[in-house]
Order: C-alpha cells, then sequence, then structure tokens
C-alpha cells in the first residue's frame, strides 16, 4: 500500500512538472474542461461521454509521454542531432494526430445538436 502511494505520489509529481512547464498541456487541459462543460450543457448519451473521455485521456497521456521524451532527449543529445531532432518531431506529431482525433469527434459528437438546437 505505501509503495502504491508512493508510485502515485512520483506520478503526481511528473504530471505537475509537465503542467508547470508545457504551455501545450495547459492548452489542452483548457480544451477538455471547455468540451466537458459543453458536454454537460448538450446531455450527452453514456457513449458519447465515454468516447470524450478516451479522447481526452489519449490527447493528455499523448502529451504527456511528449514531454517524457524531450527531456530525455535533452538529457542525452545536449548538442544539436538529427535523429534526436527526428524523435522529438514523432513524439509531436503522436499528439498531434490524437489532438485533430479529438476535434473530429468533437465535431461529430457536437455539430448535431448545435444544428438541431439552432433550427
Ligand atoms: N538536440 C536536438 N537536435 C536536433 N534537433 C532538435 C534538438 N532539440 C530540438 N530540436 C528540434 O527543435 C524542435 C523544437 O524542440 P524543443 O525542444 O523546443 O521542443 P518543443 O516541442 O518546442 O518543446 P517545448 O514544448 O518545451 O517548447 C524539435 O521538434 C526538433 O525538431
Amino acid at each position: 500500500m505505501r509503495r502504491f502511494l508512493k508510485s502515485f505520489i512520483f506520478a503526481a509529481k511528473g504530471l505537475v512538472f509537465a503542467f508547470q512547464t508545457q504551455l501545450n498541456l495547459r492548452l489542452h487541459l483548457i480544451a477538455a474542461l471547455s468540451v466537458l462543460l459543453l458536454g454537460w450543457y448538450a446531455g450527452l448519451s453514456a457513449v458519447e461521454w465515454t468516447v470524450i473521455l478516451l479522447c481526452i485521456a489519449l490527447v493528455v497521456a499523448l502529451e504527456l509521454v511528449n514531454t517524457a521524451i524531450e527531456v530525455l532527449v535533452d538529457l542525452v543529445s545536449p548538442e544539436w542531432n538529427h535523429k534526436a531532432g527526428i524523435v522529438k518531431d514523432v513524439a509531436a506529431a503522436s499528439v498531434l494526430v490524437a489532438a485533430v482525433i479529438a476535434l473530429i469527434v468533437s465535431i461529430v459528437i457536437f455539430a448535431p445538436k448545435i444544428f438541431v438546437n439552432a433550427v
């Protein structure tokens, strides 16, 4: 139990570090909060909530992994290195792909509700 608590504290430290240093993570969290509020207002179904929450988890988790990769690359390759750049770019691309998919999913879920309410 103590070991589990320790792991939880280490993970929380990582979360705080990423939140303090990564503007993109803060922007993703603001977007996530906005979508959650919109979802509450729109009265999403259980399936819609599940899909939205999975998208948020995917984007935030990949942003955290991207942050870890950036720090690791800076540690092992402080000098300019072509492959180090590729590693960072590919890690950043993973976040971009998830964020674009999350945006499309949000449009698919929210657009019909906004459209129906508007007419
Ligand atoms: N050591 C390096 N060698 C080669 N290219 C690098 C190196 N460090 C960074 N780069 C290139 O510069 C880009 C930006 O790097 P940086 O570390 O500033 O990432 P970032 O995504 O802007 O991070 P942050 O979220 O901290 O601003 C990388 O995506 C990569 O193309």
